[in-house]
């Protein structure tokens, strides 16, 4: 039974086949029948040739060949099986008897020789040796096989993994890193080998990286993970963000070495990690997050950052007895850019006007894009409102040169208004919208200027809203009346002038003055509705007092910045006219500095074309705003007004008449007509009438009234004169 099995191949457990190559037919018949008795599957050729054509059609799990023969000998035979049937084994049965007969055949590959004449159990015995060797080798190769295409397998893994794969020795220096480190980092893994991990990571993430990493306390099961920055190489790319796994390997799982000389196998590894390249989530997480708090266009914080800043600031000046200021900044002229130029270019004005306005800021002020052209600005510790003052006209300042926007050249101003933390409110809310009720009112008087807030400019939110609810019907119900205050002549006592102020009849508050409603009708852009009523029911009345006789009477109004930077404004200021049959030659408009200053250019081209209808122009409140001189002489100006709080000074002492004697003199020399504000005494008048001052306009000659009393003023002034 053991017998019948021993034919049987080891591997295959079929009878084994084997090919009988002799030229000797006795010989070759008597081997293949000894062979056949033992259950082998034997074929026979007779000679070196048929071998040969054997081999080629069929295969063999051993030859047994005779060396010597003529023609094709056995060592052709070996070479041909070598090459076309290398899985078939061969044992040399053999007359020579000579070393290097048997050498030759054995390093030809033969793997075992028997010498004829041979004893058959001992031949066997030697094929059963060599099928049962051959079968070994085979599983060898086998394994070795497998194993090869185990470890491409894994390495084909390891590499194409989408994260980074490392291992490190027990000092940190990288034993094993895959092929991502090169594709995320740009490092090959070869020059990476033997440096310590910490080489590519982000110098502020060292100390906690090589801690955590190289922590003993963790374990595979609950490895540590943390968010670490690794260096993109030659660092022309910003850092990346990773999350990085990392634990040690376990002793009885070390990958065994058998020389150690081969670094790049991993053999020295101590600690196994992965690295997930999370740059994209970060940067998602940081862009969701800056979006929600910080306004796009500009980059500055928004309104819901800036609050959260401000309250804390208040908290923190609280605590610590100090002050802060809040300012609301408004553009001048912005809305007139974006119309004329388009979005695209407003928008570029405002990231060039965000850039100036950051040059004047210190690090902890927080400056804020609150919508549209508005901005906020918190300065967190200041001393006084001299430090407001200061950087308030900075940012007035910086705004003065005109910016490039491709190729035209755009004027922009800004109107602050400031809130002073206690005095000016107590929560975020109240500072915010006591520094915008300022903003308005610098609005109000003619933009480009900072004011603070005062409680006289307080109408509280409440109040506001009602105020502005009876605004609108104010002006659908005709409660606006217009006052008038005469302007008289120093010489004659003659009314020559009359001014237009507005009043509002209130119907449960009463009669309201000009500085209790202008800034919210700016504010609500009321102010041009309201405006072109005053002109209308001006124009009326002094129109008809003209036509009664008076026929050199002024008429002065009092014009918003907003209605003179409107791009139609002198078109619809004519028509007004028109439309009213009023000379424009009695008309004298008044307009602060200020507004001039703001859009140099511009303005002037406007006055022009007045001028040249013949209306006049005076400046109102001078010497209070920017008194530059300098456009004096460029525009057609035809009065100058001499601010009340100069005139007023006149009884105070030397300084306020200073300032008057050069106005006075200055409007001699240019040769414009002068009109001092706010005569309330006899001897202010005696003092400006002495200086050469034209003409007057004050409490001296009494308030404001209506239109009645001031027609009857006229009759009197009127039969005064004609009496003299
Ligand atoms: N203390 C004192 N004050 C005197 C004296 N004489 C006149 N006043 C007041 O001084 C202001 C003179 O007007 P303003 O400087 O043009 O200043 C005006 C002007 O800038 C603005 N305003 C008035 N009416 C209008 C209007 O219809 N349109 C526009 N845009 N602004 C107007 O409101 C401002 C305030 O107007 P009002 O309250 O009417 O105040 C008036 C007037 O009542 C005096 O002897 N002593």
């Amino acid at each position: 039974m053991t017998m019948d099995l021993q034919h049987l191949h080891p591997a295959t457990g079929r009878p084994a086949e084997i090919l009988v190559v002799d030229d000797d037919q006795r010989l070759l018949t008597s081997l293949a029948t000894l062979l056949r008795q033992a259950g082998y599957q034997v074929t026979e050729a007779l000679g070196g040739h048929v071998a040969c054509q054997t081999l080629k059609e069929q295969s063999f799990d051993l030859a047994m060949l005779d060396l010597r023969m003529p023609g094709i000998d056995g060592f052709d035979v070996m070479s041909y099986a070598a090459s076309a049937r290398p899985e078939c084994g061969v044992i040399v049965v053999s007359g020579e008897s000579a070393f290097t007969s048997v050498s030759r055949a054995l390093r030809r590959g033969a793997l075992d020789y028997i010498k004829k004449p041979f004893d058959p159990e001992e031949l066997l015995e030697t094929v059963r040796n060599v099928l049962g060797q051959q079968s070994l080798l085979r599983d060898h190769a086998d394994v070795q096989t497998r194993l090869k295409k185990s470890e491409a397998l894994h390495r084909y893994i390891v590499n194409s993994s989408p994260d980074i794969v490392f291992m490190l020795d027990q000092d940190g220096r990288i034993c094993f890193i895959n092929n991502k480190v090169n594709t995320l980092l740009g490092y090959l893994p070869a020059e990476l080998i033997g440096q310590h991990f910490s080489i590519i990571l982000d110098d502020q993430d060292v100390a906690r990286g090589t801690y955590a990493i190289l922590d003993t306390s963790v374990s595979s099961d609950n490895p540590r993970t943390l968010e670490l920055r690794m260096k993109t190489r030659g660092s022309r790319k910003a850092n990346r963000h990773f999350e990085v796994t990392a634990f040690p390997i376990a002793p009885d799982t070390w990958p065994h070495i058998k020389d150690g000389s081969d670094r790049m196998s991993g053999q020295k590894a101590r600690f196994y990690g992965t690295a997930r390249d999370v740059t994209e989530r970060k940067e998602a997480e940081a862009f969701i997050n800056f979006q929600a708090y910080h306004d796009l266009l500009t980059r500055l914080p928004n309104r819901a950052l800036f609050k959260d800043r401000l309250n804390l600031a208040i908290t923190h000046a609280r605590r610590n007895n100090q002050k802060l200021a809040v300012m609301f900044l408004d553009l001048d002229r912005f809305k007139v850019v974006n119309d004329t130029l388009g979005h695209a270019m407003g928008d570029r004005l405002l990231q060039a006007v965000t850039r100036r306005l950051e040059g004047c800021l210190r690090k902890g002020d927080t400056l804020s894009r609150f919508g549209g052209d508005e901005f906020t600005l918190l300065l967190p510790a200041i001393h006084g409102d001299d430090d407001a003052k200061h950087i308030a006209q900075k940012l007035i300042d910086a705004l003065t040169t005109p910016f490039t926007l491709g190729e035209h050249e755009v004027f922009v101003g800004i109107s602050i208004g400031i809130a002073v933390f206690p005095e000016a409110g107590q929560s975020m809310d109240q500072l915010i919208q006591n520094a915008d009720i300022a903003m308005y009112h610098v609005k109000g008087r003619g933009k480009g200027d900072y004011r603070f807030f005062c409680d006289n400019m307080s109408i509280d939110s409440a109040n506001r809203l009602s105020l502005e609810r009876d605004l609108r019907l104010a002006l659908d119900r005709d409660e606006l009346r217009v006052y008038y205050q005469p302007q008289v002549c120093t010489q004659t006592g003659q009314i020559v002038g009359i001014e237009a102020l507005v009043r509002w009849q209130h119907p449960d508050r009463g009669l309201l003055y000009p500085g209790d409603f202008l800034p919210l009708a700016e504010e609500t852009r009321l102010i041009e509705d309201l405006s072109e009523r005053v002109m209308a029911k001006a124009c009326e009345d002094v129109g008809q007092w003209i036509k009664a006789g008076h026929k050199d009477l002024r008429l002065a109004v009092n014009l918003s910045p907003s209605q003179v930077e409107h791009p139609r404004f002198v078109e619809t200021l004519i028509q007004q006219l028109q439309a009213c049959d009023f000379p424009a030659g009695n008309l004298e408009i008044e307009i602060t500095e200020n507004v001039i200053m703001n859009d140099l250019d511009q303005i002037s081209q406007k006055l022009r074309e007045l001028a040249d209808h013949g209306v006049r122009i005076a400046i109102d409140d001078f010497g209070t705003g920017y008194s530059s001189l300098n456009y004096l002489h460029r525009l057609p100006i035809h009065t100058l007004k001499v601010d009340q709080s100069f005139v007023r000074d006149i009884r105070n002492g030397d300084d306020g008449a200073c300032i008057v004697n050069a106005i006075v003199a200055m409007a001699h020399g240019l040769k414009l007509d002068i009109v001092a504000e706010g005569v309330e005494t006899d001897a202010q008048l005696h003092y400006l009438r002495k200086l050469g001052c034209h003409q007057v306009q004050g409490f001296f000659y009494g308030p404001p009234r209506p239109p009645e009393a001031i027609q009857q003023a006229l009759k009197q002034t009127h039969l005064q004169m004609a009496a003299i």
